[in-house]
Formats: C-alpha cells, structure tokens, sequence
C-alpha cells in the first residue's frame, strides 16, 4: 500500500491566487511541488507548478502580482488510489508526481519520483540491474553512496551535472562533488533535505539529500536527487550576454577613454583596461594591482591626487596633470555607490590630451600675439593722433604744452610760423603738424629757403613754363607751390628769404595763385604754409630785413620751440633715443653710464637737438667699450664747459644742500677732465688727499646708484 510508505502532504492553490500566495507557501512549507485545484470549491487537482518554474522571477514585484493561472504548470500528474501497490506506482515512473487519493477521491498526499526511488532501494525485492535501468531512464541525477560519502552507483544524467567522467567521478567523495556539510546531516542525523541549491564554478543543481536504511532502521548510506537549476543556464546565458555588453562597452569607453582604472573604495588597483597612454606610466601596470594608489603620492603619481579628491568629495572630479616625459592627460574620476550609498568602487578614465593641450597653447600663444599686435597698431594710431610718432620724443611739460596746441590748430589748415633756435626739432614739429591735419595723405614739400641761391629760389617756388629762360628744363617745372597742391609746404629758414622774394610770396599767400616762370595764365594752388625759422623776425621787421606784411601773414599761428637746455627732462630720453638707433646703425650694443646720462643732462646744448645726436653719433662709433662714460663724452662738450651747472643752480635750496652739490660736481669735472686726483686738486685749489678722499665718497654715492650733485 503506497500510503503506508509515506504520502507527502499536498500543498494546493487555485488558478486565481497570485504568485505571491503561492510562493509564500513553498517557502513556509519548504515544499518543492505546489498543486493547482480547478476552483477553491471543488479542490481537485489538476495541475503543479515546482519551485525551480518559478525562482527565476522572484525579483520582479510585476510577477509577483501575477496569477497561478498566467504562470507555467504541468499537468502530468498521475492519480492513485491509497491502497494501490507500489509496484503500480513504478509504472507511470516517468511522471514527477503521484497524487494519492483516499476511497472518496479526495487528496491523501502525493509521492515523487525520490520518493519511488527510496521506497525501492529499502524494498528487499529490489533488484540492483533493474535499478540501474531505471535511474538511466530518468532526466535527474541520482547519487547513492555509503555513510562514509564513497559513491556506489549513479544516474548516467549525473556525468553531465557534475562535468566528470564515470571513473573521475567514483574517484570522489560526495563531499567533494556536492556538499559535504548536508551529506553529514544525512547520514549522521538521517534527516531529509530537501531542495538544496548547489551553485559552484563547475555545477549549479537543486539537490535532495534522503537516508537509506537497513531493516532496522540503521542509515546505511544516501540517496541524492540532483535536479538541472533553470534559472543557472539563463544566469549563464546572462553572464555570456553582460559579456558581451562588457566587451560593446569597453570597445565605446575606449573611443572617448584610453584607460579605465577600477578602484575599490580605498583606492586599491582592482583592474585596469584599454590601450596604455604612451610614455605616461613610468611603473608597469600590472605591478600596481592590488596596490593603493594613494601610496604613490610620494612619487608625484596624480592619480593619488584625485582618489583622495573623489574619496573625500565623493562625486566626480576632473584633473588634468602633465607626467615627467611631458604627457598631458585629462583624468575623471567617478565615485560609485552601493544600494545604501556607500563608496564603493572608484572608476577613473583616462584621456591623453597631449595634443589638445598643445593647440590649446598654441592657440593661446597665438591669441596673446594678436592682442599684442592689436595693442602695438592701438599704440602706433595714438601716437600719429597725438604726434608722439618715433620722431618725436619727450618727457618735458614744455613740449608736452606745445603739443597740445599743435593738436588744437592741426586742423585748421592755418599758416602756422615755428620759432626756435637752430636744432630744436623744427622740422619735426612741422612734420607733426602736417600728420595731425587734414592734409596727411597729400604730399609735404620742404624747401630750405636759405639752401637754395637766391636766383633760383623764384623758380623753384613757383615752377617755370617750356623753355622760359636759358639752361631750363625743355619741358618746364611745375615748383614746390604746385607739388605741395592740396598739401603742405614747409618754408625753412624763412628769415633767409631774400625782399624781392618776399613780395612775391605775400602775394602768393593773398591771392592763393602763382602765375609759373615764363607763364601767363594764373595758376590756383591749395597749399597750407609752415613756415620756421632761427632769426628773430620781429627784430628783423624792425631792421628792415624782413617784410612786416609778410610777417604778420606768416605769423598767423606762432608756435616756439624751446630750447634743449630748457627742457633737460627731455634729455636723457631723446639722447637714449638716438643710442638706440644708431647702435642699430652701426650694430653695436653701448649703453649710457648714470653720471654719463647726468653729464648730458647739465650741459646747455647750445646746439639743441641735433648737437646731442651728433655727440651721440661720434659716441656710438668711436667708444672703444661699450659702456659710455662720463670722461668719454667731456672732451665733446668744449663749448658747453662753462655752463656746465647752469641748469641746476636755478632754483633756491639749503644753502649747505647747494654746496655739498656744487662741491660733489666741481670734483666730478674735474676728475672727468684731468683724470688724476692731483691735476684735480691743482686746479680746485685745494689738497690731493682732500679730492682723493671726497672723489672716493662721490665713487661710492655713484656705485650706490645715488645721484651727485644737483638733483633734477
Ligand atoms: N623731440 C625730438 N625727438 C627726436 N628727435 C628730434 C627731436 N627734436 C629734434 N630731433 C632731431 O634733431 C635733428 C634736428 O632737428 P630739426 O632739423 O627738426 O631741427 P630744426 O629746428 O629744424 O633745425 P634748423 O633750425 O637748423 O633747421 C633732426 O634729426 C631731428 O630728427
């Protein structure tokens, strides 16, 4: 009778449960089959879902929701009465389950296919051959072995399971294939476990563990039914399937990455991929697995830099850092967190940006060179609008004021007269007027009234027709009036303008026409007059040399120019000017000493501007070293010896200031002049070793960077 054996009490639901009802059942009962009854009424059975149907779906909360009905059972199920034999039982073997009814036909319990099994294997008319047949012909794996875990006899579906050959296989204890704690719980305790999952690198089997025992009751050994796990070859399906995700991924990572390090969440080296950054690891990578990134600070290893950053942080971060070999690479760090937000991996991936950060320089470089130049053109058009074009230079409040005048009259186009002495930078300033005016980019023609003979200077202003007089050019000359049409003419040495001349220019400059040489038609001209001179004209009005007319029509616009001597702020700078350039000239590399620059700063330059040029010129090429002393340039300055202090005894000062200062440069001329202390001291009046004491002081003031004597 098979319900003297063992009935196992059978669980049921109907189709209209949800999944969770049901698997909270299995899970209670710890029960392997569920049976499905056609309604909660009735409770027949006619379906049973087992436990491994259903594993795989657990985790979705959608499923769980879900009907019995809507999940996959079968409907295999054989039905016997409870006073059936056994043997009748093995013949609907191949089925899993065996619902046992009582005589009414209501449900007693059910038997599976383990169950059968054990029933024969403690049945004394077992036969062993038969046996052996019958665990062949089904799709489980069957494992008997003895109390000491040694396997007698198995199912040939176990060899798949376990992935071992026969002879590998009785090699082995059953602790070593399945799992030897559940075994010893089998045969020492003779429990029945059931539904224990065994999940390793080899299998993955749901496995039930049954005692055998002898006629008394002894456990002699166990019987192991090993069942496939579904879910296991999905999960492994799975695993080929995030595979391939992994090599998609690394394939795209690498597009936009070089490297990807993959940190634990001290910042220990786990694994690395993609292609290495050329010359930037100075240690080979596979050295630092399982090391700490952080340790390499010492190194100066950035990476140590942003895991303690992201570490700390705890969210993204951006370095860039530059390696020894001159590698720029750009570094992300991203944190990544478990369900409860616990750090726990730290992925970095690595960009070499060497080339972006050098057509980033590039560019940069570029950039500032084009602000440069921006500047320099800004520079160049502020100095043709206020005059301070390269000719040109000071630092007086003296010419600064004559230019700001020269910037109001510029536009006017007005007959301007300069005044200066010979070599204040006439022709400059006349220059300086015509850039600023509206006639710039019409012509500026210069005549040099006094260079020209006084019989040629009529034709040369107002030009001459086809062969007005003997040895003059065949085909005429149009004059200065009418090459400087529309522009500017520069009268020099307008005092040199002999009286028969100046008649005729007045008229020029009433009428605005010339009639040419020879001609006789009347000739329109546009011309703006600058005119400069050296002389005194008024003096020369009223000595009668010069025409008071013409004087009043020239001097519509005076403007003077001071002297150098006036103005000696403007020295040191004009006199560098002039260094530079003909340094430039004569390519050579001498510079001005401070007492050398003060010695031109207290002399009367009585030839103003174009005297210091020259001294300045004869300097450049005659200096034997490049530095230009203060003793270079005296035996130049013979006229100027005796103003040599004009300039700084102009203002008041402490009497006791004025005498140190004047003493101070007494000495210093006359060391510059006679060399030795005691010429020096011949001429001053006094001892030797006076002057060899305070020339030694004036050295020392002078090595100090001190200036002596008169202060500017
Ligand atoms: N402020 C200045 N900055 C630079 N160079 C200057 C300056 N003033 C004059 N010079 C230079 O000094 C020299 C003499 O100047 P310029 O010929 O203009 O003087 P001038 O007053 O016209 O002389 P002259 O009365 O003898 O004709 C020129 O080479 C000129 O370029």
């Amino acid at each position: 009778m098979a319900s003297k054996w063992f009935v196992r009490k059978a669980c049921t639901v109907s189709f209209e449960s949800s999944a969770n009802d049901l698997w909270n059942i299995m899970s209670r009962f710890n029960e392997r089959y569920v049976f499905i009854t056609d309604s909660e009424q009735e409770g027949n059975i006619v379906a049973y879902i087992r436990n491994t149907d259903i594993m795989p779906s657990l985790e979705d909360p959608e499923w769980m929701k879900r009907q019995v009905g809507q999940l996959p059972f079968h409907t295999n199920v054989a039905f016997f009465q409870e006073e059936a034999d056994m043997l009748d039982l093995f013949k609907v073997f191949g089925e899993e389950v065996v619902v046992i009814q009582n005589r009414e036909g209501g449900t007693e319990g059910y038997l599976h296919r383990e169950d059968i099994l054990y029933y024969l294997l403690t049945s004394q008319s077992a036969h062993t051959d038969w046996i052996r047949s019958l665990l062949n012909s089904i799709p489980m794996g069957i494992v008997i072995a003895d109390v000491h875990g040694r396997i007698e006899n198995f199912s040939s579906e176990v060899l798949r399971m376990v992935r071992l050959s026969p002879e590998e296989l009785r090699r082995q204890r059953v602790g070593g294939v399945l799992d030897q704690d559940v075994f010893q719980k089998v045969v020492e305790n003779g429990e029945t476990i059931l539904n224990h999952i065994i999940v390793n690198d080899r299998i993955g089997v749901l496995a039930d563990f049954g005692p055998i025992r002898n006629q008394h009751g002894n456990v002699t050994g166990a019987i192991i039914v090993l069942q496939d796990l579904p879910f296991i070859e999905k999960m492994a399906m799975e695993m080929e399937y995030v595979k391939d995700l992994n090599t998609d991924l690394q394939g795209i990572l690498s597009s936009i990455y070089d490297e990807i390090l993959v940190l634990d969440e001290n910042g220990v080296l786990l694994r690395y991929s993609g292609n290495l950054i050329k010359d930037f690891w100075e240690i080979d990578k596979e050295q630092l697995i399982g090391l700490n990134l952080m340790e390499l600070e010492h190194e100066g290893t950035f990476f140590a830099a942003i895991v303690k950053m992201v570490i700390e942080r705890k969210r993204k971060v951006s370095v860039t850092q530059e390696s020894r070999s001159g590698k720029n690479v750009l570094a992300v760090g991203n944190p990544i967190f478990d369900e409860k937000g616990k750090l726990e991996r730290i992925v970095i991936a690595l960009r070499d940006i060497t080339e972006t950060v050098q057509l980033k320089e590039e560019l940069l470089h570029a950039k500032k060179m084009s602000e440069k130049y921006k500047k320099e053109l800004e520079h160049l058009r502020d100095q043709k609008q206020y005059g301070k074009n390269r000719q040109l230079i000071y630092a007086s409040d003296k010419i600064e004021k004559v230019m700001k005048y020269i910037q109001k009259i510029a536009n006017t186009s007005s007959t301007v007269l300069l005044t200066g002495e010979s070599g204040v930078g006439k022709e400059v300033f006349a220059r300086t007027i015509y850039e600023l005016g509206p006639r710039s980019s019409k012509p500026f023609v210069k005549v040099n009234c006094g260079a020209i003979p006084e019989t040629l200077l009529e034709s040369e202003l107002f030009g001459y027709e086809k062969g007005a007089f003997t040895g003059a050019n065949t085909n005429g000359k149009p004059g200065y009036f009418r090459m400087a049409h529309k522009g500017v003419l520069f009268l020099d040495e307008i005092g040199e303008m002999p009286l028969n001349l100046q008649v005729k220019l007045l008229r020029v400059l009433q009428e605005r026409e010339i009639i040419p040489i020879g001609g006789s038609e009347v000739v329109e001209v546009d011309v703006q007059i600058i005119a400069a001179t050296n002389k005194n004209l008024e003096k020369m009005v009223e000595e009668g040399t010069f025409r008071e007319d013409l004087f009043y029509r020239l001097n519509v616009i005076p403007v003077a120019i001071p002297p150098l001597r006036d103005r000696p702020e403007d020295i040191p700078l004009i006199g560098l000017h002039f260094l530079q350039t003909f340094n430039e000239k004569y390519e050579r590399t001498t510079q001005l000493s401070q007492d050398a620059l003060d010695l031109l700063e207290s002399y009367s330059w009585p030839g103003n501007v174009r005297e210091l040029q020259n001294i300045i010129e004869r300097l450049v090429v005659t200096a034997d070293e490049d530095l230009i002393e203060a003793h270079h340039i005296t035996p130049l300055l013979k006229k100027g010896k005796k103003q040599y202090l004009k300039q700084r005894l102009n203002k008041i000062m402490p009497l006791k200031e004025a005498t140190r200062a004047m003493e101070e440069q007494l000495i210093k001329m006359a060391m510059d002049e006679y060399k030795t202390t005691s010429m020096a001291a011949k001429m001053l009046g006094v001892s030797q070793s006076t002057i060899s004491r305070k020339y030694q002081e004036i050295q020392e003031k002078i090595s100090r960077g001190e200036q002596i004597g008169f202060k500017v």
